[in-house]
């Protein structure tokens, strides 16, 4: 048994520092060269324990932090797609991540969408909140802490730290998380620590560090606790093209240990492939690679948590994202059909009319799904990995015979290929494509209720709808043929065309024009009084003066009303319709039954 590094991922808006701190973390770690500076890995960076004691100054005995775990392994490529990439099943590789803000900018559309992720994966987090040595008046004290610069501000320059420290309190609590300034919090289970730094002076930094080797300590003893002679558990953070090497693979392990000469099982697009490792790979120490012109150097074997280099043969199809498992002999087959049927959770491809889904990996495919479930109840005929081609849009076009909604492609960060593109327009199939997954759903969600929006207008347009009428006593112009009166609408809204009944259920006609002060009008309001024609009406025989009328709704409108459209309806219509069914009961007792508007 052993304790591995935690693997941390830095999340972020574009240009609020995630290489920047990055750079400053690592290149601090390597300024501490006596301590041992950093070990450099393919994809991450690992800063030994004893190299953040020295950047932390006395802050882990200040905290009375122990030094459990051998360090931080940071992922060397931030951004969320980087984080979805780095996937295992059911979560995250990443067991920390630093979610970075300028906090002068506060949340932006990327920090929600990493916000988003990080609460899908479920990872604990900690916000940076970067860019402080910008608040106007702050005088930078080069890698302090946060504490001991924020003491050596003016007041004014404080209090202005403050407010902007409480504007992103607010954003994160709009996202369900409650906030704290780190030294405020109070438990760190339920809290999100704020951590003010820059990534360009290195202040806060300090804190961020002994933050993150606590909350690790802490909170993931068990998931760090691995058994380092076990085969190896990984996952395919890049499949590269590498002179002189072909196709190689860039992996991370978590678990275990990777030998030269290991049988792995990775994933491709379609299926599984086996393979075994030629070499291993690790970077070399930059004065080397000027001696011998080669980045890397070989290695017999690496033991979790660990960034490598595989050279293997038949891997050009890995796909990035891809879970890495060691298997023996006996256990070949099991771990074959545990990795492919990972592949098969993903990629669904189940209901008959559905959109169809593409992303440019396995991490943001799941990640799309995820997110996409969580707003709407859409089915998904096709999730796939890759660019939109052709043989999508046929898909899209067949789901779009059952529904327009249907007809619809989802793309998160690929491209539409030439052949797709050809028949797209005639197809008639829409393709959302955006880079921030929430607003790739957001614009398909906003698209699809404009639409259901649009049907619901014109079927509110086709059917009946409840309005009562009274005849006005002594505006009778004419009794018959047809009959022409005065009235009042009480309830609702009178169109041409509209069956008018009694309160005895009984028919009296049909609606004909309606005018208003000599003029035809295409409807009366509720208050209005207008004049009407009755088609079929004899005002003294079937109709009196002072009579009320309603609608004839036929039952199969009633039908639609009550299901579809009860919102729709205003609160005296509502009334009137209840009315008009007692009345309709009075003639058919089983009209609209089963259907009712509460
Ligand atoms: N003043 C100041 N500038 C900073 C700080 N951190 C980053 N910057 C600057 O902000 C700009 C963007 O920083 P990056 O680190 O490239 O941001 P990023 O988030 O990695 O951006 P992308 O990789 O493009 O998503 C650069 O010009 C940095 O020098 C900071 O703490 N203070």
């Amino acid at each position: 048994m052993k304790i591995r590094s935690p693997i941390v991922s830095v999340l972020g808006h574009v240009d609020h520092g995630k290489t920047t701190l990055l750079d400053n973390i690592r290149g601090t770690a390597i300024a501490h060269k006596e301590a041992g500076g950093i070990t450099q890995h393919i994809g991450a960076t690992e800063i030994p324990i004893k190299v953040i004691e020295e950047i932390c100054k006395g802050l882990l005995e200040k905290y009375s932090i122990q030094r459990i775990i051998p360090g931080l392994l940071f992922i060397d490529t931030p951004g969320h797609e980087a984080f979805t990439t780095l996937r295992k099943r059911g979560g995250s590789l990443a067991d920390l991540a630093i979610l970075i803000v300028d906090i002068n900018e506060g949340f932006k559309p990327q920090t929600y969408e990493a916000l988003n992720i990080l609460k899908m994966y479920k990872t604990p987090f900690v916000v940076a909140a970067n860019k402080i040595d910008k608040i106007r008046g702050w005088k930078a004290h080069k890698n302090s802490s946060f504490l001991e610069t924020f003491e050596k501000q003016v007041p004014k320059v404080q209090q202005s730290l403050e407010t902007k420290i409480y504007e992103l309190v607010g954003s994160l609590h709009e996202e369900g998380f409650n906030a704290e300034r780190f030294d405020r919090v109070t438990d760190f289970t339920s809290q999100v620590s704020i951590v003010p730094i820059s990534a360009l002076t290195g202040e806060g930094i300090p804190e961020l560090l002994t933050l993150l080797i606590g909350l690790a300590q802490q909170y993931l003893k068990d998931q760090l606790t691995i058994e380092s002679d076990s085969p190896a558990k990984g996952t395919i953070l890049e499949v590269k093209e590498e002179k002189g090497l072909g196709t190689t693979l860039d992996a991370i392990i978590y678990d275990g240990v990777l030998k030269q000469n290991d049988k792995i099982v990775l994933l491709t697009l379609e299926d599984v492939v086996v393979t075994r490792i030629r070499s291993l790979l690790k970077p070399k120490p930059l004065e080397e690679i000027r001696e011998s012109k080669t980045e890397f150097k070989r290695v017999k074997e690496v033991v979790a948590a660990s960034g490598v280099k595989i050279v293997a043969p038949g891997v050009k199809d890995v796909i990035p994202g891809s879970p890495l498992r060691v298997a023996k002999d006996e256990n070949l087959e099991d771990i074959r059909n545990e990795i492919r049927k990972e592949l098969e959770e993903v990629k669904i491809e189940t209901d008959k009319a559905g959109i169809v889904i593409k992303a440019d990996t396995l991490g943001s495919l799941e990640a799309v799904i995820k997110l996409l479930k969580e707003e709407t109840d859409v089915p998904i005929r096709v999730a796939d990995i890759g660019d939109v081609s052709q043989r999508d849009v046929i898909e899209a076009e067949v789901s779009k015979n059952t529904d327009e909604i249907y007809g619809v492609i989802l793309a998160f960060n690929v491209k539409i290929l030439p052949s797709a593109k050809t028949i797209l327009e005639e197809s008639g199939v829409k393709v959302f494509s955006n880079n921030v997954i929430y607003k790739l759903i957001e614009d398909y969600v906003d698209w699809m209720k404009e639409i259901k929006e649009r049907r619901k207008k014109s079927l509110m347009e086709s059917i009946i709808r409840p309005v009562k009428i009274r005849i006005l006593p002594g505006f009778v112009f004419r009794s018959s043929k047809p009959a022409i009166t005065g009235i009042e609408v009480l309830a609702g809204k009178l169109k041409p065309g509209y069956n008018l009944i009694r309160e005895d259920g009984n028919v009296v006609g049909t609606v004909g024009s309606i005018q208003d002060k000599g003029k035809n009008i295409k409807s009366a309001k509720k208050g209005q009084k207008v004049a009407i024609s009755i088609k079929g009406g004899i005002i003294g025989r079937n109709i009196e003066e002072g009579d009320i009328l309603y609608s004839d709704i036929p039952e199969k409108d009633y039908k639609i009303l009550s299901k579809q459209l009860k919102n729709e309806l205003t609160a005296d219509e509502q009334e009137t319709l209840e009315e008009i069914v007692k009345i309709k009961r009075k003639v058919d007792p089983t009209y609209g039954t089963g259907y009712s508007l509460s």
